[in-house]
């Protein structure tokens, strides 16, 4: 579905819609938890998901995702939320020289700095200090859930500052199809709010009159 588009060439455009229109626009609970925020100020990402599944305090799984990921993906970790520095500027480094473009992990990052001197766009839902054993090789590429999203290899990811999308691949289509109607929706009633009229009238949300 996705193959016909090439997301390198949306990347701004999909960007500029950011990651709370494209989730609307789904219609579905394509959105992360809220806890999963940007390492640093600015990151940004728009790439496909390599879902990656990690034991608590176990980092093997993502040494074996960058092994595995093509140029363009994102690997989107289910780490369970514990507080540890999964990732850092080690992986980083070498995650970007093959490509990926970017983390998300529900669980913890380290060596925020470097992250963000290298530009390397992580979303984490905490930073910690403490290490991972590399034991247990969990899962990659198998679907995983984060929150209500249920993520597949090759659906899109999109996060910025409002937070994380993971859009499936087959509906990717109809989403940007809408998300781009809903962006020039609002465009034009940011018009008419800027010429006083009120979000009451515009969005119909008054009751009808009493008879
Ligand atoms: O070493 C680790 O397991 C995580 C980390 O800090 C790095 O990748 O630099
Ligand atoms: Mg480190």
């Amino acid at each position: 579905m996705t193959d016909s588009y090439d997301l390198n060439e949306l990347r701004e455009e999909l960007l500029t819609l950011g990651a709370a229109t494209l989730y609307e626009a789904s219609g579905w609970d394509t959105f992360l938890p809220p806890q999963i925020r940007p390492a640093w100020p600015g990151a940004r990402i728009v790439g496909r998901a390599l879902p990656v599944k990690a034991a608590a305090g176990d980092n093997l799984p993502l040494h074996l995702a960058v092994e595995r990921a093509q140029p363009g993906d994102v690997l989107v970790v289910d780490a369970g939320g514990a507080p540890h520095g999964y990732w850092g500027e080690v992986l980083a480094v070498a995650a970007q020289s093959r490509g990926v473009l970017g983390l998300v992990i529900h669980g913890g990052v380290r060596d925020v700095d470097r992250l963000e001197e290298l530009g390397f766009a992580a979303f984490s839902s905490l930073i910690a200090l403490q290490g991972t054993l590399k034991d247990d090789a969990g899962t990659v590429g198998d679907a995983i859930r984060i929150g209500t999203a249920s993520i597949e290899e090759g659906d899109i990811v999109i996060a910025d500052r409002d937070g994380v999308a993971v859009i499936p691949a087959g509906i990717f289509a109809d989403t940007l199809e809408y998300a781009r109607a809903r962006a020039l929706r609002e465009e034009q009633y940011m018009n008419r709010l800027r010429d006083g009229e009120l979000t009451m009238d515009l969005l119909g949300l008054r009751l009808p009159a009493e008879p």
